[in-house]
């Protein structure tokens, strides 16, 4: 594609998602009027893609000055960032199937314009301020955080005193977790694997590993089109849930055996490995919607196969003693390297929780440490999606808050 035709694709793209994100549309509204970011420079690392960059031009609107780059080697979007480095104030460094030189270099190229506020999805600009860069943290606000592993490596930082600035946990916001990683994976896990294969989920055993917030969407979507459903867990509660939620449960163990596509959803490594590849079926289908390239390990099923092939665009066929075992997306996370990534409607709500955050990171001082969400904004962002929605619901009536509130009458 010439630059002109990447630049136009990238523009439709940001265009059509735009319009499908009214929350962000709102804040981006109220950024342009008040101006407050100005004076502020933003280094971010996420998925650069359409969602991603309609956070961005609301940034800059806003008075920012933004620096991008991606947050997964396959997860980028040439269109997308060649259309970026046309409008004024921001500049993307990201490039799809980079190598693992380029994909630190341009890390180290955005914080090279020597940010005060840091966006992250599994926090590499962040780790990158605390080893090789130290010397531009004294310069930093704060920083924001999409993701739960990101969020758990930096608690893990803050326990051990190594977090030497304030970080919002966005991933945390309800108008975040509880939409973007359930209904948002549970949908777009699916588109990835239905697009990449062109096979069908009815009637087929699907095993996922997990059952936290994107494992209960993935679940939820596979028994709606037609899978049978076995979760595998190592928490007692959510593997109660999953039961009780109509699904099987079993260890991975058990389950490698049965599955005919297995989807990992852990953000812990190895949930599928050698013991689990050696009792698989033939055909089996893995993919990974969780954590980086770590859930699925390609080093022992690479050890383990006689060949390797590619057999159509996003799947690698491995030759495991006559047994063919696909891979989707080199392991990684299969809605954003196969597919376009959540749908708008649900990044609405997490990208209003970020530019409302990187806001209150400008006008406040916070402390070193990781920060909830402030309860006001994740309703506000609650209430404007409702009201985009056209959604009207009840208030309390003074008599039934003070009915809620007293002891007297509660029986
Ligand atoms: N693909 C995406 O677009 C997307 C979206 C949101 C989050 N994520 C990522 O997905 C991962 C999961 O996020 P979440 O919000 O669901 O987290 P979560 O903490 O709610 O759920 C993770 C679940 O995995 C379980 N688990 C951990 N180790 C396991 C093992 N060895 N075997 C079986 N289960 C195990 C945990 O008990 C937990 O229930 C994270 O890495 C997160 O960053 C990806
Ligand atoms: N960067 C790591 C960490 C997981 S990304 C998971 C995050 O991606 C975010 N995400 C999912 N879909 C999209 C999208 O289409 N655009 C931008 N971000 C997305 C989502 O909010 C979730 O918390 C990796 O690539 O493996």
């Amino acid at each position: 594609m010439s630059d002109k035709d990447l630049i136009e694709s990238g523009d439709m793209k940001i265009g059509w998602v735009r319009s499908h994100m009214p929350v962000l549309s709102i804040i981006r509204e109220s950024f342009e009027r008040e101006q407050p970011l100005k004076g502020h420079k933003i280094a971010m690392a996420l998925h650069v893609e359409a969602k991603t960059a309609a956070l961005v031009e609301a940034l800059a609107i806003g008075g920012a000055e933004v620096a991008i780059t991606g947050c997964n080697p396959l997860s980028t979007q040439d269109d997308v960032s060649a259309a970026l480095n046309t409008r004024d104030n921001i500049k993307c460094y990201a490039k799809y199937d980079c190598c693992s030189d380029e994909y630190y270099e341009a890390i180290d190229k955005v914080l090279d314009m020597k940010p005060d506020i840091t966006i992250d999805d599994g926090a590499d600009l962040i780790f990158k301020l605390h080893t090789e860069r130290t010397d531009l943290l004294p310069g930093i606000l704060g920083g924001c955080e999409e993701t739960t592993t990101g969020i758990h490596r930096l608690k893990a930082m803050e326990k051990d005193g190594a977090l030497k600035m304030p970080v919002v946990a966005v991933n945390d916001a309800m108008t975040k977790f509880l939409f973007d990683n359930r209904y948002g994976t549970g949908q777009s896990a699916w588109d990835g694997i239905m697009r990449t294969t062109n096979l069908l989920v009815a009637g087929k055993t699907v095993v996922i590993g997990g059952y936290g917030w994107c494992g209960k969407g993935v679940a939820m979507r596979a028994s709606g089109l037609g899978a049978d459903v076995i979760v595998t867990e190592i928490d007692p509660i959510r593997a109660l849930e999953a039961r009780m939620d109509g699904h099987r449960v079993m260890s991975m163990a058990e389950a490698a055996k049965y599955g005919d596509i297995f989807v990992t959803t852990t953000g812990n490594v190895d949930i599928l490995s050698k013991k689990h590849f050696e009792v698989m079926k033939d055909g089996a289908i893995l993919a990974n919607s969780g954590h980086f390239n770590v859930e699925i390990n390609l080093e022992e099923l690479t050890a383990m196969a006689s060949s390797v092939r590619a057999v159509r665009k996003n799947i690698k066929e491995y030759n495991v003693a006559g047994k063919r075992i696909n891979v989707l997306a080199d392991g990684r996370l299969v809605n954003l390297a196969a597919g376009d990534g959540h749908p708008a409607e649900v990044m609405d709500m997490s990208f209003a929780n970020q530019a409302l955050c990187v806001k209150y990171i400008a006008e406040n001082k916070l402390e070193n440490g990781v920060h909830p969400v402030p309860h006001d904004l994740d309703m506000y962002v609650a209430e404007l999606k409702l009201k985009s929605m056209g959604i009207e619901i009840d208030e309390l009536e003074p008599h039934q808050t003070e009915y809620m509130e007293g002891w007297e009458c509660g029986t």
